[in-house]
C-alpha cells in the first residue's frame, strides 16, 4: 500500500498544478532509500557470519545425507576419537561429509544419544572432563549460536542469507524420497544443534541455579534435559523451560504444603479438670467443637499422641452439653443416633424454630379458597408441598393466625407439617371405624375426620380429663360430626371395644424431637422418662393391634407414631411388637423421611423396620418424628394365654415401677406420681405437636408445686395465728422466715394481700409444720380438701390452654379469680372476736 518514493528531480510547479493528480511522495534522498548495491558492503564481521552459517548449512547438509544413507554406520563412528581431524574434513568436501556426523554424536555429556537413556554423570567432575574434549568443538559451537543471535537482530542479512542457501537446501532434499527427507530433517536438526544451543542451554542452567541455587537433586535432570534441549527448536526450549519451572512450583507447593500439615499445631486436648482453671467463653468451646470434630474425622493424623477416641468423644460431649444446653443422657442418645456431621446438623437445626404451618379444614373449604382468604387479610403463604393437599407453609403475617375469622370458623388448624405425616400413612377410608387412642387435643383427630369425609366413625380417646376438652372444642369449631370422644385408659380399650379398620396410636414419649418447640426437653429427660415412655408405649401398641380387626374388608391397619426421635421409642416398640402379634409393616406411602433403623448399637431389629420412616429437622426441616405402618393379618395371637399375661404382667409392673421411680430430671422434683393415680398430662395447644407424657407430668408437677405454694402461703400463714401469736411474734426466730413468707406473697399478688393478712390471723397454726401434733384433726382435712379441689381445678398453664382459642389471656384473671374465691371461702369461716384480739 501507499505510494511509491520517487526520487528523481523535482517537477516544475505550474499553472492549473493544483488540478493535477497529486504526485507521489518525496523523500530527501538517500535518507529512507533502498541501498545501492555499493551500500551493500558487509563488515569484516558480518562476513565471517555470513562463512559461518554458509559452512554450517554444508554441514548439516552432509549430515543429513550421511543419516539416509550410512545408517548402520553411524555406530562405529560415534566411537570414533578422531574429531579434529573428520571437522577438518568436512570443510574441505561436501561429499565427506558423513564422516563429520560423529562430531555431534557425542554430546556434552560424554555419551552418546543413544545411550542416553541409561547413563548418567555421577558428578559434575565427570562432566567437566568429559566437556575438555570437547571444547574446541564447542567454541565453535557457541560462536556459531553467536552469530545467529546477532544475525537475528539483523534482520535484513538473515533474510539474505537464507535466501542464498535456500536453493541448495531443496537441492539436497529433493535427493530423497520427501517423507523421508521431511523426517530426517527434523531429527538431524533436532541431533545437530547441540551446538549451537549450547550457549541457551548455559544460560538457562544459570537462570536455574540463580533460582534453584540449593536444588541439587534437580542438576542430574537438568543435565540431562540439557542434552534432550540441543536438538529442540527455541519456542520448544523455552516451553519446556517453562514446563519445567512449572513443575517445579508444583512440587515446592506440595512440599511447602506437606511441611505446614506436619508442622501443623496439634490440638491438645484438655486434661481432666484443666477447664476448670481457666474462663472459657461459647467461642472457645465452640472452636474447641470445631477442632474435635476435625481430630475425629482423621483420628490417625490429628489425634494427640497417647489420646484415646473415647477421651476426645468424651470431651466432645461435655462440650455439645455446654454449647447446646443439653444434658449429658441426652446428648450420649443423640451422638449414638447421627453421625458426627449429622449430629452438628441436627443440633444446630433444632436450635431454630419450624416454619409454622396449617392444614385446610376439607370439611370446610378448600385450599385454595383458604390461601385468597388468608392472603387477604396479609398473611404470606405457600403451599406446604406436594405430598400433602391440605398443608400451608406460613412465612409471616400481619394477623395472628389463632384468632383470624376463617380460624374461628373452623376452616383451618394450626399443625406442624410432620403432624400429618401420621394421618396419610393411616389412609382413613370413608365409612370405616377408626380409632385415635390418644387423641388431645385432636389434630391428628380432625384430620382423620376430614379424610372420611365426616362419614363412618371416628372414636377419639384421650385418658386426659382435660385435654379431651379441647378435642371437644377443636371438633365443634372443626364441624367434625362422626367422632365419639371418650377418656379412657387407652390399654384397657381392647375390653372396651374392638373391630376398627384402623387405628392410629400418637404414642405418648419424650418428646425429644421437639426440642426447638420444647427446650426444657434438652435438660430434663432421662434414662428413666424413656423407660417409663417405652413401657407405656409397648403396653399401647399391643392393645392398638388387639383392638383393629384383621378381617377388614378394607383397612386392618395400625399407624404408631411419636415425636421422639430415640430408638428405644420406636424401632424397639414395633420391634416387640412383630414379635408379639400377627402384624408386619408396610410402607408408609410417603417418599421422603430416612429409613427406620434396623440396628443400633449392639441391637439388631426385623429386617422389615426400614418400611417406617424418621423424619428431622435438618433434613426435612420439620420436627424430629417416627412413623410406621403395621398391616395385622391374623385375629389371632401368636402366643400363648400364659405368655400373653406374662406379658401383660411384666408391662403393668414396669409401668408401675416406672410411676413410682422418683423422677430423675434435672429439675430436682421431689414428688412422685402416685401409680394408681391417672396419668393426666397437662394441656397442649391445639395444633401444636404434642407434648409428651412425662414431660406433661413434670409441667404438672411443677404447677401443682407453684399452686401448692400458693395455697400454702395462703393457709401457712395462720400458723401464727396461735393462742401463743403474741409470743411467737416476739421470737426473732420464729419470726423471721414467716416476714419474709409475707413479703413474698405480697411480691407476688398485692391485690391479694390484705384478704391474705386476714387470713392469716384467723388461720389455726399447722402444728405438724412446727412440728407439734395438730391441736384438731378438722384443720388438716380442711386444708387437704381445698388443696384437692385446687388440684383438681383447671390448669392454668400456657400450654394447657389452646393458644388457638385465645385463652392464655385469662390465665390471670383465673388465678385471680381462684385467690379471690379462697379469700372468701377462709373470709366467711373468720371469727370476728379473733380478728380484733389479733388486730389489738
Ligand atoms: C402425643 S399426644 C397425642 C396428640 C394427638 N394425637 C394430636 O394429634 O393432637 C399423646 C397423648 O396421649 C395421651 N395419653 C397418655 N397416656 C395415655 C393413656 N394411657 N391412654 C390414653 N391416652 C393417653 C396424653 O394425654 C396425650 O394427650
Amino acid at each position: 500500500m501507499g505510494r511509491k518514493a520517487e526520487y528523481s528531480e523535482k517537477q516544475k510547479k505550474g499553472p492549473g498544478r493544483k488540478a493535477r493528480k497529486q504526485g507521489p511522495p518525496k523523500f530527501p534522498k538517500k535518507s529512507f532509500a533502498p541501498l545501492d548495491d555499493e551500500d551493500k558492503r558487509l563488515s569484516h564481521r558480518q562476513k565471517q557470519r555470513v562463512a559461518k552459517r554458509e559452512q554450517k548449512k554444508v554441514v548439516q547438509k552432509s549430515k543429513l545425507k550421511e543419516k539416509r544413507t550410512h545408517q548402520p554406520r553411524r555406530q562405529k563412528e560415534y566411537n570414533s576419537e578422531s574429531e579434529p581431524e573428520e571437522k577438518q574434513q568436512a570443510e574441505s568436501s561436501d561429499e565427506e561429509v558423513p564422516k563429520l556426523v560423529p562430531v555431534k554424536k557425542k554430546n556434552s555429556n560424554g555419551f552418546t544419544d543413544d545411550n542416553k537413556d541409561w547413563l548418567k554423570l555421577k558428578s559434575k567432575k565427570q562432566q567437566n572432563t568429559i566437556k575438555k574434549h570437547s571444547d574446541e568443538e564447542d567454541l565453535d559451537e557457541e560462536q556459531e549460536s553467536e552469530n545467529e543471535f546477532e544475525a537475528d537482530s539483523d534482520g535484513e542479512l538473515e533474510e539474505k542469507d537464507n535466501e542464498g542457501t535456500d536453493g541448495e537446501e531443496e537441492e539436497s532434499i529433493d535427493d530423497d524420497d520427501d517423507d523421508d527427507a521431511q523426517v530426517g530433517k527434523l531429527d538431524d536438526l533436532f541431533d545437530d544443534d547441540e551446538g549451537n544451543s549450547e550457549q541457551d542451554v548455559d544460560s538457562e542452567n544459570d537462570e536455574e541455579c540463580a533460582t534453584d541455587d540449593d536444588d541439587d537433586d534437580d542438576e542430574d535432570d537438568d543435565d540431562d534435559d540439557d542434552d534432550d534441549d540441543d536438538d529442540k527448536l527455541p519456542i520448544e526450549r523455552a516451553n519446556k523451560k517453562l514446563k519445567k519451572r512449572q513443575d517445579k512450583d508444583a512440587k515446592l507447593a506440595h512440599e511447602e504444603m506437606q511441611m505446614s500439615v506436619d508442622q501443623a499445631e496439634v490440638f491438645h486436648l484438655p486434661e481432666p479438670g484443666e477447664d476448670a482453671d481457666k474462663e472459657l467463653s461459647l467461642q472457645d468451646v465452640q472452636q474447641r467443637i470445631k477442632d474435635i470434630t476435625q481430630v475425629l474425622a482423621d483420628f490417625g493424623k490429628f489425634r494427640e499422641e497417647g489420646r484415646s477416641r473415647s477421651e476426645y468423644v468424651d470431651q466432645l460431649r461435655q462440650d455439645l452439653c455446654l454449647y447446646y444446653s443439653y444434658n449429658e443422657f441426652l446428648m450420649s442418645k443423640l451422638m449414638d443416633i447421627f453421625k458426627l456431621s449429622d449430629l452438628m446438623d441436627y443440633l444446630e437445626a433444632s436450635e431454630v424454630a419450624r416454619p409454622l404451618t396449617i392444614r385446610t379444614n376439607s370439611l370446610k373449604t378448600r385450599r385454595r379458597d383458604l390461601a385468597g382468604a388468608l392472603i387477604n387479610r396479609g398473611v404470606n403463604l405457600d403451599p406446604l408441598g406436594k405430598w400433602t393437599n391440605v398443608g400451608l407453609v406460613i412465612f409471616n403475617s400481619t394477623v395472628p393466625l389463632g384468632a383470624t375469622p376463617e380460624y374461628l370458623a373452623g376452616h383451618y388448624m394450626v399443625q406442624g407439617a410432620s403432624s400429618m405425616l401420621p394421618v396419610i400413612a393411616l389412609a382413613p377410608q370413608e365409612n370405616e371405624r377408626v380409632l385415635d387412642m390418644c387423641s388431645a387435643p385432636g389434630g391428628k383427630g380432625s384430620h382423620i375426620a376430614a379424610v372420611m369425609k365426616n362419614t363412618g366413625v371416628l372414636f377419639a380417646n384421650d385418658a386426659n380429663r382435660d385435654r379431651i376438652k379441647a378435642v371437644v372444642a377443636n371438633f365443634h369449631r372443626l364441624g367434625i360430626v362422626n367422632a365419639v370422644v371418650s377418656c379412657e385408659d387407652a390399654t384397657k380399650f381392647r375390653s372396651i371395644m374392638t373391630g376398627f379398620d384402623r387405628v392410629l396410636l400418637d404414642a405418648p414419649c419424650t418428646g425429644t424431637g421437639v426440642v426447638s418447640k420444647d427446650p426444657s426437653v434438652k435438660t430434663t429427660k432421662s434414662e428413666i422418662d424413656v423407660q417409663r415412655c417405652y413401657n407405656l408405649q409397648r403396653k399401647l401398641l399391643l392393645t392398638a393391634i388387639d383392638c383393629v380387626d384383621a378381617k377388614s374388608a378394607t383397612g386392618g391397619y395400625i399407624v404408631y407414631s411419636t415425636c421422639s426421635v430415640l430408638p428405644e421409642e420406636n424401632e424397639w416398640v414395633i420391634d416387640y411388637a412383630l414379635k408379639k402379634r400377627n402384624v408386619k409393616l408396610v410402607p408408609l406411602g410417603i417418599d421422603f423421611g430416612e429409613p427406620g433403623f434396623t440396628k443400633f448399637r449392639q441391637h439388631r431389629y426385623h429386617p422389615s423396620l426400614h418400611l417406617s420412616k424418621r423424619f428431622y429437622p435438618h433434613t426435612n426441616n420439620m420436627d424430629g418424628f417416627y412413623v410406621a405402618k403395621l398391616k395385622k393379618f391374623s385375629n389371632t395371637i401368636p402366643i400363648t394365654k400364659e405368655e400373653q399375661e406374662a406379658d401383660e404382667k411384666q408391662l403393668d409392673d414396669a409401668i408401675a415401677s416406672d410411676q413410682a421411680e422418683p423422677n430423675t430430671a434435672a429439675d430436682n422434683e421431689e414428688e412422685t406420681i402416685a401409680p394408681e393415680a391417672p396419668r393426666k398430662t397437662l394441656g397442649k395447644r391445639a395444633g401444636k405437636p404434642s407434648l409428651t407424657d412425662v414431660e406433661q407430668d413434670l409441667k404438672k408437677k411443677k404447677l401443682e408445686k407453684a399452686k401448692t405454694k400458693y395455697v400454702a402461703k395462703v393457709f401457712e400463714k395462720p400458723i401464727k395465728m396461735t393462742n401463743k401469736i403474741s409470743k411467737e411474734s416476739t421470737s426473732p426466730v420464729a419470726d423471721t422466715p414467716k416476714v419474709k413468707k409475707e413479703q413474698t406473697i405480697s411480691q407476688e399478688s398485692p391485690s391479694s394481700n390484705k384478704k391474705e393478712k386476714s387470713v392469716k390471723k384467723e388461720q389455726q397454726p399447722d402444728a405438724q409444720k412446727n412440728g407439734q401434733k395438730p391441736s384438731s384433726k378438722a384443720q388438716p382435712q380442711h386444708k387437704t380438701k381445698l388443696t384437692n379441689k385446687l388440684s383438681q381445678a383447671p390448669r392454668m398453664d400456657v400450654d394447657e390452654l389452646p393458644l388457638l382459642e385465645g385463652k392464655p389471656i385469662k390465665r390471670q384473671n383465673k388465678l385471680k379469680q381462684k385467690s379471690k374465691q379462697l379469700g372468701q371461702l377462709t373470709k366467711s369461716k373468720k371469727p370476728v372476736d379473733r380478728k380484733q384480739k389479733f388486730k389489738k
